[in-house]
Formats: C-alpha cells, structure tokens, sequence
C-alpha cells in the first residue's frame, strides 16, 4: 500500500470535480460551494479530534484520510495547489514552532 501520495489524491479530486454531482461527492461538493465544503471540513476535523481523545487508531486513521481528503476539496475550490501548502510547511522546517511563537507580537 505504498507510493501512493497526497498529490495523487489532488490528482484525483480535480479530475473528479468536473464529473456529475450525481456519480461523484467531489462535485457535489463542489457544485454546492466553499461554504458547504468548509462545513463537511470542520464535521470531518471534530471526529478526528473525538478519535484522537478517544485513543481509537482505527477510527483515528478513517477520521485522519476523511479530514485530508475534505482539505483537499476545499483547496481545489479555492484555487490553492497543495504544493501551495507544502512549500510553506517547507519554508518553516528551518525553525522550530516554538522559536515561531515566541518571535510573535504578544496578543
Ligand atoms: N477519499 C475520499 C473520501 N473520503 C470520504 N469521502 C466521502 O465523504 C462523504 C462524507 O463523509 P461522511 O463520513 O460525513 O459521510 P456521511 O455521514 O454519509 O455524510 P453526509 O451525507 O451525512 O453529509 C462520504 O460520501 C464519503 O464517501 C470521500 N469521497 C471521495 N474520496 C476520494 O475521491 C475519489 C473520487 O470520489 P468521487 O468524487 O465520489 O467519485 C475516491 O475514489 C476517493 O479516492
């Protein structure tokens, strides 16, 4: 089950998202809009969270694909290519989080 990547998903979501909306939820997300699409996210992000609280690693990695999954549709209907995100994840391997934060403005 290896080699198969996030990119391959994004791959798959923007293929998909010009399909019917009757034979795939990638369009039906996407035909219903970034608010819709936005709520499916949060849903997808709050089992992730009861998973991980609940210490369940089964449901942990369904919730976990669901999550990544819905992200990806969101920002396929923004407009932003993952490699958007992983080149801002990149940029910020070079400093830890908490050396971030501290360099942050206190709120
Ligand atoms: N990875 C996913 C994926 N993960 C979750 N889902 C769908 O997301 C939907 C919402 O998940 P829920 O757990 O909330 O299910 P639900 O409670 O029935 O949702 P509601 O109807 O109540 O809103 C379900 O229909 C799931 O099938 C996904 N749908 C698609 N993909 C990928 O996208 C590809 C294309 O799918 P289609 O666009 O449907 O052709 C698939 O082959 C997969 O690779």
């Amino acid at each position: 089950m290896g080699g198969f990547s996030l990119n391959d998903l994004e791959k798959i979501v923007a293929e998909r998202a010009m399909a019917s909306p009757d034979q795939s939820w990638t369009a039906k997300l996407v035909a219903a809009g970034q608010t819709k699409a936005a709520k499916k996210l949060g849903e997808e992000a709050t089992e992730t969270v009861i998973a991980a609280v609940a210490q369940d690693r089964k449901e942990l990695v369904g919730e976990s694909a669901d999550l990544l999954y819905h992200l990806l549709v969101v920002l396929k209907i923004a407009d932003i290519p993952l490699q958007d995100v992983l080149d801002e994840l990149q940029r910020r391997t070079g400093q830890s989080g908490l050396q971030e934060k501290a360099s942050r403005q206190p709120s």
